[in-house]
């Protein structure tokens, strides 16, 4: 089976090259901001499966950059799942929690009602609108608080600040599942597998149990490294950004077990997993 990958330095893009047997285009050979280049790349290539594990992802940045979010949150990926629509291939496309609002305590359902609260979950509801319309066999893989060894998450943002500072302050009212990149990946190559011998695809959840808050994530980041920061919970109105953030993320991952034998990960077994790699 060939699978054509757009992204390549990104945490799952470079999981699923380490993964599995896949090409994997980088910004040079497909640019999201260009929506037609990144279909014709699909018809060029004329794969068995495609995988998008590429998007802007500062969800800071977003809120003064919303147009350029949208190209390549949005128009790109549904550029790319109609050209999969037309070679009668699947499509797999990883959107985020950042797409509920956040309100109240119960895990999120997969048909639960979308409503962002920041530019970046605008950008990638509006893509996930776009992939459904497509016609293609298309699987929607939501995750979050994605974490790996590469490129830019909480965990080497925590591990940084720690080398400079003996105390931190973290968010502790916002509540979520951390992902590591390594199992989502594995997670879509199981689905590409399924979809390419005909199974369906649809919305799923896919995310790191137990959840957790940022600041207890972090208090288990720096116990598995054995730094003695002084960690403080705060709440969200005592830490402000640009964009605001979801408060509930606890996504339910039960229909993906059901429908697809994937089970949600333990991040702690993921997180030991990237220290080591990292080698701490
Ligand atoms: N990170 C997280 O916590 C979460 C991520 N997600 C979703 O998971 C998916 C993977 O995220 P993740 O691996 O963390 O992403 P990263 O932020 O690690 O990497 C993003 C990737 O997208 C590429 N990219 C960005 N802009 C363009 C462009 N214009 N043209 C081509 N490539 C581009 C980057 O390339 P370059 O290096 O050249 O910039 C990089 O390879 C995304 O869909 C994201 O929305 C969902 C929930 C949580
Ligand atoms: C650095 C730092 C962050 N925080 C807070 C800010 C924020 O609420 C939380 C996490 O910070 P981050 O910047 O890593 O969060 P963020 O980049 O918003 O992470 C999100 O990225 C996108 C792509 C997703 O799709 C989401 O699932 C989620 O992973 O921690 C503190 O409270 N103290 C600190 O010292
Ligand atoms: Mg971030």
């Amino acid at each position: 089976m060939s699978i054509l990958v757009f992204g390549r330095t990104g945490q799952v893009a470079r999981e699923l090259q380490r993964a599995g047997m896949v090409t994997a285009l980088g910004r040079a050979e497909a640019d999201l901001s260009d929506p037609a280049a990144c279909a014709a790349a699909i018809h060029v290539a004329r794969p068995d499966c495609v995988i998008n594990a590429a998007a802007y992802t500062a969800v800071d940045r977003a809120e003064d950059e919303d147009a350029l979010a949208r190209t390549i949150n949005a128009e790109a990926p549904g550029a790319m799942a109609r050209a999969c629509a037309d070679l009668g291939i699947p499509f797999l496309h990883i959107s985020t929690d950042y797409v509920f609002d956040g309100q109240g305590e119960a895990p999120w359902q997969t048909d639960d009602a979308t409503a962002p609260i920041n530019a970046y979950g605008r950008s990638k509801l509006a893509g996930e609108e776009a992939v459904r319309a497509s016609g293609a066999n298309a699987a929607i893989l939501r995750t979050s608080w994605v974490f790996s060894a590469h490129g830019a998450n909480f965990v080497k943002t925590m591990l940084r600040l720690s080398e400079t500072r003996d105390a931190l302050s973290v968010v502790g009212d916002q509540i979520g599942g951390p992902t590591p990149a390594a199992a989502i990946a594995e997670a879509l190559l199981t689905m590409a597998g399924a979809m390419t011998s005909g199974q369906p695809g649809g919305i799923y959840h896919f995310a790191g149990t137990p959840a957790v808050s940022w600041h207890d994530f972090a208090a288990e980041i720096f116990r598995m490294v054995g730094r003695d920061v002084a960690l403080t919970s705060i709440p969200t109105s005592d830490y402000p950004t640009p964009a605001q953030r979801p408060l509930n993320s606890r996504l339910d991952c039960a229909a993906l077990a059901t429908d697809f034998g994937i089970e949600p990960p333990d991040w702690r077994a993921g997180l030991r997993a990237v220290l080591k790699e990292l080698g701490i």
